[in-house]
């Protein structure tokens, strides 16, 4: 079974702002609302492919409950561990010319909170993929991640860390399976700037090196680069189309990667999967459907950059 885990979920409140002035009264044209955070949209294009899995998250608050509605619409396996205090996360996503972003807080897990999320994770096994996506929230500090990420490893589950800053260093340890940053993830990561062909490289087998067996780093517009557990180097360029809202195209990606490689076990599928998902979702209002990731994937391909270093020159700068 695949189980996504959202540590730090969200409503994400979409509002359509044409031109966004600082320190003045802005006003929307539309706003829209979606259950957010990395793994229920992981989830979300999972179900899309008919893959079973289950979204495993905390929440708390009237923000919570909603969250759990909308999972619910939705058709979405998941399991809720209520917080005693505070509320989930409203993430503010203003769409215009350029796509701006809040992502709040969140509320803090209490022991209570933690030792019920253990149980879950206690009764997985090695037939098992969890999904470790987004933010950690108040109350997991590093040494309780270390102990989910230690206890996930100890009963043989493929890891998966879609996660940021410390706790995406920290996981690589554990030896995940398949990690995913985007370019500036993987910048903050490195704890340098990207700007060339090589240093994407030596970025890239830093993460290998620390013991991810794949990385994938995802481009934006530019598509997304693959260094698989043999060290073989791959890239995908996006097709072209307008953005409508590129909010879970990195999640959406991520689905479309595991999708394809458990269906043919070929890291160049999973990866031409993965980039026609998340640019099916950047062209959409919400999460990608099947139909539209199916028309983009048809178009794609994957070149092996191993012996033509100058193609990837080519896609940093
Ligand atoms: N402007 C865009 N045009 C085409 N595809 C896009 C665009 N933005 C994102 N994508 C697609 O979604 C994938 C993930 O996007 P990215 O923005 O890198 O991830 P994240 O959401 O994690 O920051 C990209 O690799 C690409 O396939
Ligand atoms: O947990 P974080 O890092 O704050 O991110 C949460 C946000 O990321 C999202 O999952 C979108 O992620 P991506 O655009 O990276 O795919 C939103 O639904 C949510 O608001």
């Amino acid at each position: 079974m695949i189980y996504t885990i959202t540590l730090n979920p969200s409503l994400d409140y979409v509002m359509m702002v044409n031109e966004l002035k600082n320190g003045e009264t802005n006003r929307s044209q539309a706003e829209k609302i979606y259950p957010g955070g990395k793994g229920f949209n992981v989830s979300r294009i999972l179900n899309e492919f008919g893959i079973a899995n289950k979204a495993i998250g905390l929440a708390a608050g009237f923000s919570g409950l909603e969250i759990d509605r909308l999972l619910n619409e939705k058709g979405i396996d998941h399991e809720l561990i209520f917080m005693a205090e505070g509320f989930s996360r409203i993430n503010i996503k203003l769409k215009g010319s350029e796509e701006t972003e809040i992502n709040g807080a969140g509320p803090k897990a209490d022991a209570m909170v933690i030792k019920r999320l253990k149980q879950i994770l206690d009764t997985m096994n090695e037939d098992d993929t969890a999904a470790l996506c987004g933010s950690l929230c108040q109350g997991i500090d590093s040494s309780t991640f270390a102990s989910i990420l230690s206890l996930l490893k100890s009963k043989g589950v493929r890891l998966i860390v879609d996660m940021s800053n410390e706790a995406l260093l920290n996981s690589l340890a554990y030896e995940p399976w398949l990690i995913k940053p985007n370019l500036s993830e993987l910048c903050e990561l490195w704890k340098r700037p990207i700007h060339s062909l090589n240093e994407l490289r030596d970025a890239m087998m830093f993460c290998s090196q620390r013991k991810a067996q794949n990385v994938l780093v995802s481009l934006g517009k530019d598509g997304a680069v693959l260094l698989d557990e043999q060290q073989r180097l791959y890239y995908c360029s996006a097709p072209a189309g307008e953005v409508k809202n590129s909010v879970g195209a990195g999640d959406s990606m991520l689905a479309g990667f595991l999708t394809a490689y458990m269906q043919s076990q070929s890291y160049e599928k999973a990866l031409r999967m993965g980039v026609a998902c998340g640019s099916a979702t950047a062209f959409n209002d919400d999460l990608a459907k099947l139909k539209q990731i199916m028309s983009y994937y048809e178009g794609l391909n994957v070149r092996s950059l191993n012996a033509d270093e100058s193609r990837l020159a080519e896609i940093v700068e």
